[in-house]
């Protein structure tokens, strides 16, 4: 043992007592300070006569955290929780024992601190699905004054649009520099008729530059957005502070929660309300440690038994291929070497957060696309579009990050190191594989079990390849030729027995470089009584038990279109008012 494993048995071994500390009295506890949890700890500390306690178990990330480019990096470090999915069959294949990376953020800001901040809503016609499930009070138009209420919108050319608000918390704008090849994928699908929109507007169909919880080039956070600006004496927030349990009494009302900072054990009580933002993952995972969640999973791991619910069930996430990769003969695209050693390039960003730095990891525009499989209006394929490649950081960052197999890296990627490249990432948008989440054992400190059985479903793969053939057929639009796009060829081992891009290639392709676009969702579905995988009510309560809510992406019952964020600040934001007018009586 060294010195860490020692501290680190110290902290986690089951066998030591609890001595539990101090007991302060709170209105209301907030597990977890993520995109959900620093939305709820404003908008609920702006009544000056409840005292909130914002509960988060990392720390504030440094100036770093707020630079673009670097958005990568992060997942390396330990603002990263770290959880990888259980291995899989038909997914992750060309990754490190076929376990793809699930990156959480642990930090003020949770997930808002690793994400690429792309600001998508989703699709008008998915919260009107939501209510027409039973989720009263979710529809469409319930939801735009929360999704307008939480930003601060500055994209010149859309600001005065009725859909949009410039006096929220949250910065959403585009990115301050685009490069020629990202101009060339607006260009080229204009050129195969479609339109240029604000996918957060009217038409959710077309293609655009990203929209992005930026402000004036450096990244927004949830905490930076909601937490940073203001300074209230009625809010406590304590970092390093891991919670392990929810306390609920035999009444089955929550009325606190047990957690550990710095090795010491603590209890703390409220008066009102616990509501957990722990996230998708922990979330559940803290509900199944205090007891509620699926009865024969609980009793299998001693753990007694308060409700017998759903949690972890409906689980989903957005897959696409990283695969597809353009080269190109001109010097356009976004290499890391040649940015690193480029003086101008850091300058013209410490004096003006301005140039190539800005841009989140290389993804700059996207588009929204109904291929032929499409049931109804929305779009059923994101293609993402990123102007460079997994190659384009000579293997530092994005391989570690996701896991890539060494035979992988070197035989496809390694070889093109130094090139130029751009990809575009087709993502199926309403997945039906769905998967599951379980406690590994009742120890607290211990990841859980998530099985997102991606693929199981063989609908989720055909769609991603009617989005590949869209993708090429972008890249031999007279746009794009003219930087002689080519498909980079080179076959993925394990897929040497198909003939390069067949449809068999692709499928097999597909299985072995899925890109996870960390949406996860589900673990605790909202949904009406008669629900039976319902966890929470549409006042996102827990069924089954008082003055306990939950409040972060974990509600959502289906998945919106594009991606999850903007609907989680959405999400708290309403949750707030809801819980305002819970209390109505003492405002
Ligand atoms: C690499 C990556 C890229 C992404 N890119 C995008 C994107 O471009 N656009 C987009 O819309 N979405 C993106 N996402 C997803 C999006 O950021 C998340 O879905 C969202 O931030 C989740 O918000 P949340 O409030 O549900 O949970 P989180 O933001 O994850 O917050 C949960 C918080 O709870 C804390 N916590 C957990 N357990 C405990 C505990 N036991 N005790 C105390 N605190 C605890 C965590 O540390 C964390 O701070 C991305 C995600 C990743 C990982």
């Amino acid at each position: 043992h060294n010195f860490l494993d020692i501290v680190k048995n110290y902290i986690h071994s089951p066998g030591n007592e609890k001595k539990f500390t101090s007991n302060s009295r709170y209105d209301f506890i907030i597990v977890g300070a993520g995109s959900s949890g620093s939305v709820l700890a404003n908008r609920l500390s702006e009544n000056k006569k409840w005292r909130i306690l914002l509960l988060e178990a990392g720390y504030m990330p440094n100036f770093l955290n707020r630079i673009p480019l670097f958005v990568g990096y992060f997942q390396l470090t330990g603002y990263n929780w770290g959880y990888n999915v259980e291995p899989q069959k038909n997914a992750c294949l060309g990754m490190v024992n076929h376990q793809c990376s699930w990156p959480r953020g642990r930090g003020l800001g949770g997930t808002s601190i690793l994400n690429y901040m792309i600001h998508t809503r989703g699709n008008k016609f998915d919260y009107d699905k939501w209510t027409s499930l039973g989720n009263v009070g979710w529809s469409y138009a319930d939801v735009l004054p929360y999704f307008k209420k939480s930003e601060r919108f500055n994209v010149p050319g859309i600001k005065n649009s009725s859909y949009h608000n410039e006096n929220g918390y949250l910065c959403v704008e585009h990115v301050p520099y685009h490069t020629k090849l990202a101009t060339t994928f607006l260009n080229a699908g204009q050129e195969l008729g479609y339109k240029i929109v604000d996918y957060n507007g009217q038409d959710q169909k077309g293609f655009s530059y990203i929209q992005v919880n930026m402000g004036h080039g450096k990244r927004c956070t949830g905490a930076t957005a909601y937490l940073e600006q203001i300074n209230r004496p009625n809010l406590e927030i304590i970092t390093g502070a891991r919670v392990t349990k929810i306390l609920i009494d035999a009444d089955k009302r929550a009325y606190g929660v047990e957690y550990i900072k710095d090795t010491v054990w603590k209890k703390v009580i409220c008066s009102k309300e616990v509501l957990l933002s722990a996230g998708t993952i922990d979330s559940a995972k803290l509900l199944m440690l205090s007891g509620i969640g699926p009865k024969e999973h609980l009793e299998e791991l001693n753990i007694p038994v308060i409700q017998d619910s759903k949690v972890g069930y409906s689980m989903y996430e957005h897959v696409g291929f990283l695969g597809l990769t353009f080269m190109v003969n001109q010097s356009e695209s976004l290499l890391q070497s040649r940015l690193l050693f480029d003086p101008n390039v850091f300058l013209e960003y410490l004096l003006y957060k301005r140039g190539p730095i800005s841009i989140p990891g290389g993804a700059e525009a996207l588009a929204f696309i109904s291929t032929k499989y499409a049931p109804d209006e929305r779009p059923d394929v994101e293609l993402l579009f990123v102007s460079g490649s997994l190659h384009s950081d000579n293997g530092q960052v994005l391989k570690r990050a996701l896991r890539l197999s060494e035979d992988l890296y070197d035989t496809v990627y390694k070889p093109i190191e130094e090139q130029d490249a751009w990809s575009i990432w087709p993502i199926v948008q309403y997945p039906r594989s769905v998967g599951r989440l379980m406690l590994r054992s009742k120890d607290p400190f211990e990841p859980p079990k998530m099985d997102p059985n991606f693929f199981s479903h063989p609908a989720d793969i055909e769609i991603i390849l009617e989005g590949i053939k869209h993708a090429i057929n972008i890249s031999k639009t007279k746009a794009f030729q003219a930087y002689g796009s080519r498909l980079h060829d080179l076959k993925i081992p394990g897929c040497k027995q198909f003939e390069f891009a067949s449809d068999d290639y692709w499928r097999c392709a597909i299985k072995h470089l899925p890109s996870m676009m960390n949406h996860e969702i589900g673990t605790a579905k909202m949904g009406a009584r008669t629900d039976t995988y319902a966890v929470v009510d549409p006042q996102l309560r827990v069924y089954g038990i008082k003055a306990l809510r939950v409040v972060d992406a974990s509600i959502m019952p289906t998945m919106p279109i594009g991606h999850v964020n903007a609907g989680i600040y959405m999400i708290g934001e309403k949750a707030a008012d809801m819980i305002k007018e819970s209390w109505k009586s003492e405002l």
